[in-house]
């Protein structure tokens, strides 16, 4: 064991090419390299530039830049999600799927111990084949997957109605999907082959079920049975890496922001942002500011411009502006969220539940309100809601549709001080945050992770 121990690694690295997937990876890169291990980083060439910033040890740090071929109706130069709409997505998949000979010449040279990937079902067998381990390192709550896992022989056979029930052996749990228009229409985006692609379902898990490994960047102490169930159904090991989120900056939140905040009462401040994917119909956007004024408290709202305005201010309803004045603020640019949830005036984080905006809420000590869009965005607010009861989800209308009521009742019952939801999910969150955050447990965590990659090594 201490021979194994003392073992260098060498991991490859290639997520699918979007950068909630490319930086949850890098992150993990430094934390491997800070432990002396090497990392190999593959991703589209004009990604390189914008992320290598990231990477905190570059001489460990590799990054091999790929070039992503130009495929049917895929616009000219595009790379990664950010460059697609979402009709498209199925063309970039195909596109990253044809960067499979480049990946192949620059792994089998390197011949890395590990291959970490989440969209390429393939890897596995390219990894075994030049002596690596394939690990399944999804980005996403472990919960979603558990959720979803084949019970039949083949995934192609999985249908939306299969996905509605807990599949047999599932924990004891309330996450489940509900049975409304919404989340049946998430399932199938999910469920659905696009153009000539494989569905992301079929995707991922022939990955999960090929690979030597599945790691999450989970605790057990938040979602153990989760984990626990996929180890029982995959017959694999289920390795944890704890959430991994970057140190925080070493720089303050600039004056820009604390100038405002300043103005308001500790713990008053509602904060609302729904991450990098998220672009409303401008009469949702419209409802959701209705909403934030009609519940009375200061806010920060921090959403992309609508889609078919040109600026965030042309999206604002009627007269809104002048009646929040000096109390709302609603930026339509990128913020830097995680100095702001850490802001005494900020109360409370409204949040689509991302996986990193989820970890972040639950280390803030802010309440939290939940508006997920996406299928592992409502796994995560079920866990949060459901599950631990430390935060409350927004009602949707069957449609999907919030309506100024529903959101501002949802921030009003953890905002007001005298409402019984609100001091339960403070209490819970309070407990869950004492024990997340326990002194050493995420390097702790990652020591594990090494020793048990270790442990994997013929
Ligand atoms: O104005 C902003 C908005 C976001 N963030 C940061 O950006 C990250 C966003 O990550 P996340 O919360 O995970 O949201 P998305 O990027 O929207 O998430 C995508 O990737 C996640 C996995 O990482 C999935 O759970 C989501 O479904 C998928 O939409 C977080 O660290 C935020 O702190 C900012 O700093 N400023």
């Amino acid at each position: 064991m201490s021979n194994l121990r003392s073992t260098k690694l060498h991991v490859a690295m290639f997520p699918w090419f979007a950068f909630g997937h490319i930086t949850p990876y890098l992150h993990l890169s430094n934390k491997l390299t800070e432990r002396g291990h090497r990392v190999s980083f593959l991703l589209p060439k004009g990604a390189q530039a914008k992320v290598e910033h990231l990477s905190l040890y570059p001489n460990l740090i590799h990054f091999y830049p790929l070039l992503v071929p130009s495929v049917d109706r895929l616009p000219p130069g595009a790379e990664t999600t950010s460059d697609v709409s979402l009709p498209l997505r199925g063309h970039l998949r195909v596109a990253f799927d044809q960067t499979q000979d480049q990946v192949q010449t620059i792994l089998s040279s390197l011949k890395p111990d590990f291959i970490f990937f989440d969209f390429s079902p393939w890897m596995p067998a390219l990894a075994h084949q030049i002596g690596s381990k394939a690990i399944c390192y999804s980005i996403v709550t472990p919960a979603t997957q558990a959720l979803k896992v084949p019970t039949k022989e083949k995934p192609e056979d999985m249908t939306v109605e299969d996905f509605m029930q807990p599949p047999p052996g599932y924990p004891p749990s309330c996450v489940r999907i509900k049975s409304k228009d919404y989340e049946i229409a998430q399932l199938k985006v999910f469920a659905k082959a696009l153009g000539t692609d494989l569905s992301l379902y079929v995707r991922i898990t022939y990955g999960l079920i090929r690979s030597d490994a599945l790691a999450y960047r989970t605790y057990h102490e938040f979602e153990g049975p989760y984990c626990d169930y996929l180890r029982q159904h995959h017959a694999k090991p289920v390795l944890l890496t704890g959430p991994v989120l970057p140190k925080a900056p070493a720089t303050k939140l600039d004056e820009k922001w604390t100038n405002w905040l300043c103005n308001f009462k500790q713990g008053t401040v509602v904060y609302c942002a729904f991450g990098s994917q998220n672009k409303l119909q401008k009469d949702q956007f419209q409802e959701l500011l209705l909403g934030f004024e009609l519940c009375g408290q200061p806010f920060l709202v921090a959403l992309s411009t609508p889609d078919g305005c040109a600026t965030i201010e042309e999206a604002f309803p009627e007269g809104f502006e002048e009646r929040v004045k000096g109390r709302g603020w609603v930026y339509g640019g990128w913020v830097p969220q995680t100095l702001i949830l850490e802001h005494p005036s900020i109360g409370c984080s409204v949040t689509h539940c991302g996986y990193g905006s989820l970890w972040e809420s639950l280390f803030s000590d802010c309440q939290i309100v939940c508006v997920p869009y996406l299928g592992d965005q409502i796994v995560g607010a079920r866990l949060m809601v459901e599950e631990h009861k430390v935060a409350v989800e927004v009602e949707r209308e069957d449609n999907g549709w919030i309506s100024k009521e529903s959101l501002s009742k949802a921030i009003i019952s953890v905002m007001d001080e005298d409402s019984e939801i609100a001091g339960l999910v403070k209490y819970n969150h309070a407990k869950l945050k004492e024990k997340l955050t326990s002194e050493g447990m995420q390097e702790r965590y990652l020591d594990t992770f090494i020793q048990n990659l270790q442990g994997l090594m013929d």
